[in-house]
């Protein structure tokens, strides 16, 4: 059965369109996590889930049960949707203990409690023994590790997560991830995931889906949204990349696209509605070579960075690009080879309205 269902989901503020036309389905044990720029629709679209933003039309349904459906009138309150919550603060309540906190949304239910459970969770994020310690004790991940094993004490049918790790700094973020990623994995719980920051959805998502104004423009694995973005705000989105303007003369097979870029013809995929004429070839660090050997094209800028020396380098008509190199250039003058593979063509006009 399909753990989260969305059709045709839309809701506004105050007349002003929030949610357009939202549909997906997360699968029982799935991690999705939802990409987007501030202000794109991710926490309403995550409280129009739990209950808290009221949707003007369209379905929601958690493990095949229908939990909000204006045209029926059915509008079922929070605690009647079987979740789990994680929020950016911990918010645990600072007179009970870890074990008190993990078990009060059940107790508050008058839901059968279940200690074994929560020490369980406990040690699964490293913190078996800690139960009877104050949130005062704790540092900032331990809090959040706390509210973690909250969220999944009911055993909840979906857990939903906004910005979870967004207020702990860069190490404790990584170990999060890791424990995210281990508890959800082990206990095939269903989480979708609010972030900003795309490593954090790379690492984390099964699925990643980015919203844009309020719609989902892509739903796929992190790795076909960063290689096949469909359009450049996913492309900017999800990682640094340069795009040019280009002549595509022919599509092939599987929507491969032959072009000419730097006096050559070249091969590259291309997005599904692309035709020939314009396009943008979407290029990323690693979709260009840059070569010792002397070209039309100028270093700009380089660093080096894990392993390789990134280099922007500049073509006499202005267009910029970045690449990589093994080695240290020490010349102006260089020339380029495009991995073909790494590159990608939207067509000219892949911004939405
Ligand atoms: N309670 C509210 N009343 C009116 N407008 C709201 C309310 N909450 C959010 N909005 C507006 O709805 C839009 C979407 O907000 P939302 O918080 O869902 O975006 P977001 O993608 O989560 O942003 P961020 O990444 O900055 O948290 C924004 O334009 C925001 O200003």
């Amino acid at each position: 059965m399909t753990a989260l269902r969305i059709r045709g989901l839309q809701a506004d503020y105050g007349g002003q369109p929030v949610l357009r036309d939202i549909q997906f389905d997360l699968e029982p044990g799935d991690y999705a996590c939802l990409l987007g720029r501030s202000g794109s629709g991710k926490s309403t679209l995550l409280a129009a889930i739990a209950g808290f933003v009221h949707p003007h039309a369209g379905q929601i349904s958690i493990d095949g049960e229908t939990v909000c459906d204006p045209t029926q009138s059915i509008e079922r309150p929070p605690h009647q949707r079987g979740l789990g919550m994680v929020f950016q603060e911990a918010n645990l309540w600072p007179h009970l203990d870890v074990i008190d906190n993990i078990l009060f949304p059940l107790r508050a239910r008058k839901l059968p409690v279940d200690h074994r459970w929560a020490e369980e969770l406990l040690d699964r994020v490293g913190l078996a023994g800690h139960g009877r310690r104050k949130p005062a004790t704790l540092s900032g991940g331990q809090r959040q590790r706390v509210a973690i094993c909250r969220a999944l004490a009911a055993r909840p049918r979906l857990v939903l997560l906004d910005e979870p790790l967004s207020a702990v700094d860069g190490p404790t973020r990584e170990e999060l991830r890791s424990y995210l990623q281990t508890l959800f994995g082990e206990t095939r719980t269903t989480a979708l995931h609010v972030t900003h920051d795309p490593s954090e959805a790379f690492a984390l998502g099964r699925h990643v889906a980015v919203l844009e104004q309020g719609r989902i423009v892509q739903w796929s694995t992190p790795a076909t949204v960063y290689r096949e973005p469909s359009s450049e705000i996913v492309a900017g989105l999800t990682g640094s990349f340069r795009s040019v303007p280009v002549n595509v003369d022919l599509i092939e097979e599987n929507d491969l696209a032959r072009f000419a870029f730097d006096g050559r013809a070249w091969h590259a995929p291309s997005h599904h509605s692309l035709r020939s004429g314009p396009a943008r070839l979407l290029l990323r660090p690693e979709s260009v070579r840059i070569h010792a050997r002397e070209g039309a094209w100028r270093v700009h800028k380089r660093r080096f960075e894990a392993g390789l020396f990134h280099v922007e380098v500049e073509h006499p008509n202005g267009d910029r690009i970045q690449g990589t190199s093994p080695h240290d250039l020490s010349q102006d003058a260089v020339s380029i080879d495009l991995v073909s593979e790494h590159c990608w063509l939207l067509p000219a006009d892949n911004h939405p309205a």
